[in-house]
């Protein structure tokens, strides 16, 4: 059974649809690519799975459970996680931050979390005390993957991790993805860089609020078509 299932959705703002019958699956550990320009609806999307945004029409189901009309903290708690493209709070420490991350955690497991979390990524720990603000652009990614981390989310949405990150940065956050995916959570990607179809299972494009193409990353780079149309490659 898919850990997340996305049927006829629709969802939008101030009764504007952005999104029509959006059709999505991600099944337990995959990692699952949205790919889109600005403006597709990728934002909108992610923020309709976990709450933010309500739904319009039709349903979403996530850990067999119909959770449509739950509110963000309800999906939290059950275990779906959102890592938006700012992702930490810059005035709060990175220790800070983190616990905010394990806030539906016991104290026990937070702690111990924590730690596993420190002895995973010793920069975060050697800089536990600083404001997230201080830290780099790259720095502060890493620190907002390690945020939602910190909750044992079965799944987690991110939106556009590439952006602002210098090309090594791009590749780091790429291998931190294999590295954690092995270990748990399922990732559902939104991104306009191809180069996170790496190690991806399947890739949905978006377009104008649509599902255009889905398959794997192998279907679309044979699709000569799509890669012309939103990506201009020959
Ligand atoms: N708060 C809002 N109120 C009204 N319309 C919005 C709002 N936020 C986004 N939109 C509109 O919804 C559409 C989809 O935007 P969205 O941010 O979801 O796209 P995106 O694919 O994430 O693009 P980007 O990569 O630029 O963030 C756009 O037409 C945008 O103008």
């Amino acid at each position: 059974m898919a850990l997340l299932q996305v049927s006829s959705l629709s969802c939008g703002y101030h009764s504007l649809n952005v999104l029509h019958d959006i059709h999505l699956d991600v099944e337990p550990g995959q990692q699952v690519v949205l790919l889109g320009a600005n403006g597709a609806g990728k934002t909108t999307l992610l923020k309709c799975l976990i709450g933010l945004i309500p739904t319009s029409s039709g349903h979403i189901m996530f850990a067999g459970q119909d959770i449509t009309e739950w509110p963000p903290s309800e999906r939290v708690k059950g275990g779906l996680a959102y890592l938006s493209e700012v992702g930490v709070i810059a005035s709060l420490s990175v220790e800070d931050n983190l616990n905010i991350g394990g806030y539906y955690l016991s104290r026990q497991e937070r702690r111990q979390q924590l730690q596993r979390l420190f002895e995973q990524l010793p920069l975060l720990y050697e800089k536990r005390k600083d404001p997230a603000g201080s830290l780099s652009g790259g720095q502060r990614k890493i620190l907002g993957f390690a945020k939602v981390l910190m909750g044992k989310p079965q799944l987690i949405l991110m939106d556009e991790p590439s952006s602002g990150l210098a090309p090594v940065m791009v590749n780091e956050m790429i291998s931190m993805l294999k590295t954690y995916r092995s270990s748990g959570p399922a990732f559902l990607i939104a991104e306009q860089n191809i180069k996170f179809l790496e190690g991806t299972d399947d890739v949905y494009v978006l377009d104008n609020g649509q599902i255009r193409f889905h398959g794997t990353p192998n279907d679309l780079d044979a699709d000569a078509h799509v890669k012309a149309a939103y990506f201009g490659l020959n």
